[in-house]
């Protein structure tokens, strides 16, 4: 099993696609490597999903996960693909249970203390927060993170590149996902050098804020 908080917290961004052409799967690997990020999470949302998977899960140089895993079957759909770790919007016993049958890493997400406690019962303390700017943004990673000192963050959901800061500098937070340097409108228009250029951008600031906390 790949060691999650070394591969997700390194970069600390997971940019989430939502993609309608596998034809445009190799092409987003390349500019999100070029932008300086080897992870993507591809949600389960489109018909293109697992074959755009498969493309970019054949890329040995980028880490292939899937998101919007909501059921066992899809768990297995997108490990067959090469998914290497798996995302969930909630939290569901049964795609946890799947992911352990397959060896993958799970992250099922989290919006509130109750659901963290379950995922620390399930043995998981990795998760996501989600939708994290609707439930509060930063300020919900930080209260959640004084009763669980052991749980690392992923929020996602209406995070923006103004935004990115306020949670790089949450401590428990790992990485931040998001689909603003992918998105949708830029993939169906083949614009793949702005995704370098935003994606870059975004990994600057990452840097940047998190030298700025020294961490
Ligand atoms: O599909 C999943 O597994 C999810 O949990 C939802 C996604 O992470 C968000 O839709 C991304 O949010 P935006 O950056 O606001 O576009």
């Amino acid at each position: 099993m790949i060691d999650l908080a070394a591969e997700l917290g390194g970069p600390g961004l997971v940019p989430v696609v939502v993609i309608d052409s596998a034809a445009r799967a190799a092409p987003l690997a390349d500019a999100l490597r070029s932008g300086g990020l080897l992870t993507v999470e591809v949600t389960l949302r489109t018909g293109a999903a697992l074959e755009a998977l498969r493309v970019i899960a054949e890329d040995p140089t980028i880490l292939a996960g899937a998101g919007t895993v909501l059921r066992a079957d899809q768990v297995k759909a997108a490990v067959a693909a090469g998914a290497r770790y798996l995302v969930s919007p909630g939290f569901s016993p049964t795609v946890v249970k799947e992911c352990e049958a397959q060896g993958v890493p799970c992250i099922p997400g989290v919006a509130t203390a109750t659901e963290v406690q379950t995922a620390l019962e399930h043995g998981i303390e990795i998760v996501k927060l989600f939708p994290a700017a609707a439930i509060g943004g930063p300020g919900v990673v930080r209260a959640l993170s004084a009763p669980f000192p052991q749980v690392r963050f992923v929020p996602t959901g209406g995070i923006t590149a103004a935004s990115l800061p306020d949670y790089v500098e949450v401590p428990s937070v790992l990485a931040v996902g998001g689909s603003w340097m992918v998105a949708p409108d830029l993939l169906a228009a083949g614009d793949f050098e702005r995704i370098t250029q935003l994606t870059s951008e975004a990994v600057a600031t990452v840097r940047r804020t998190r030298e700025a906390h020294e961490r």
